[in-house]
């Protein structure tokens, strides 16, 4: 799935466009399925099709490999394509775990290649753009809270023990697979610090198995040295369409909602500043009292040319980690995913 996508915008022309991707060669089990991905994704390119992965990364004309694989694979895939000597772009969540993903950006360290996280929500223009006016312009004062919800229905009875829903040895579990947004929108309310410099918060969490998947995960974050809090909940078993809203993020002088489809998938957010006669209606404000700023962002493809376009100006200059997504910040990430199932109970195979 993700990989069509992905490679749909790789392809897509669009205005503000700097550079222009070249296909060069797909990976697949098989060369029947590599052949129909091609014809329908990216008829206009001509790709070499490899009936296995690590062909792929023997071809010298393949500069970056993206690696689209279920999360249970991306450890082996990644290695092996920095073995040979190939630069990386990774789908989230990035490991399975903290140690893995330590051991992949110490090994491209030893090659000298370049590997990120395709965390794509961090490329997206509405990130940076919020990132920027809550923790530079404080247009909501200082931020004390926040919290986001990730809550999606993939008919988990429904689906075959094989898909990566289901089995735990591809790394199956709400929290790894879109829990992990939620995350990211934690780390762009609470924490003003760069990217890879983030305090470690402290963590009390919850989360529900069923068949021995984890299906719903429900954390408090605390930063020791803001005070700040953040509430993080994910659940793959929700029914009924998403709401607008999914993320909050409250200041001393008022608070961001953030609205979308989901929060892979942000469209715009609106600033509420603190109404001067708050006092007189105390915790009864009518909503239509409220008049907030929307910010809108327009979709350009999927969504996918950002993250497309600054990996491949990373490649251009010649760095070797991401500069939205460095490797430290996906360790953090994982860290923090990592407590987060010690206290959920949650193991994955081999763990
Ligand atoms: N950024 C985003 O919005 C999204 C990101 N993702 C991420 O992308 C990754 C893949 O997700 P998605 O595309 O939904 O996954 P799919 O289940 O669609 O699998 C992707 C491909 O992985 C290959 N694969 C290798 N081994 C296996 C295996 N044992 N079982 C199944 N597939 C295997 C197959 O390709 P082949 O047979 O051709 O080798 C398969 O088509 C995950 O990390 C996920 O979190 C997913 C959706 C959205
Ligand atoms: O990244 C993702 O975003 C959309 C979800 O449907 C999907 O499961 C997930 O991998």
């Amino acid at each position: 799935m993700i990989s069509s996508w992905f490679v749909e915008d790789l392809v897509l022309e669009w205005e503000g466009v700097k550079v222009k991707h070249i296909i060069q060669a797909i990976g697949s089990s098989s060369l029947q399925k590599g052949q129909n991905f091609a014809a329908k994704y990216c008829p206009k390119q001509n790709p070499r099709i490899y009936d296995s992965y690590v062909k792929l990364y023997l071809d010298d004309e393949v500069d970056i490999v993206y690696i689209g694989t279920p999360h249970g694979y991306h450890y082996r895939d990644c290695m092996e394509a920095i073995a040979a000597g190939k630069n990386v772009l990774c789908e989230k969540a990035f490991t399975l775990n903290a140690k893995q993903a330590k051991e992949i950006f110490e090994a491209a360290r030893e090659k000298n290649v370049y590997v990120a996280e395709a965390m794509w929500l961090r490329h997206r223009p509405l990130y940076i753009e919020l990132k920027r006016l809550l923790h530079e312009e404080k247009v909501i004062g200082d931020v004390f809270r926040a919290n986001c919800d990730f809550a999606s229905d993939i008919g988990l009875a429904t689906l075959p023990a094989t898909s990566r829903y289901r089995d735990l040895s591809l790394g199956a579990g709400s929290l790894l697979d879109i829990g992990v947004y939620s995350l990211t929108w934690m780390m762009l309310g609470l924490n003003d610090r760069p990217a890879g410099q983030g305090e470690k918060p402290n963590i009390l969490a919850a989360q529900s198995h069923e068949d021995g998947i984890e299906v719903t995960t429900n954390a408090i974050l605390q930063y020791p040295s803001t005070n700040r809090q953040g509430i993080v909940t994910t659940t793959n078993k929700a029914s009924g369409p998403p709401g607008e809203v999914f993320a909050v993020i409250h200041g001393t002088e008022g608070f961001v909602e953030v609205e979308g489809r989901a929060p892979s998938i942000p469209e715009s957010f609106t600033v509420y500043p603190k109404q001067k006669d708050w006092a007189a209606d105390r915790c009864l404000h009518k909503r239509e009292k409220w008049q907030g700023q929307r910010h809108e962002y327009a979709p350009i493809g999927r969504g996918f040319v950002y993250e497309a376009q600054n990996t491949a100006l990373d490649i251009l200059a010649g760095r070797k980690e991401s500069s939205i997504m460095p490797g430290a910040e996906t360790i953090h990430i994982m860290e923090m995913m990592d407590e987060i199932r010690r206290q959920g109970e949650t193991v994955y195979p081999g763990e």
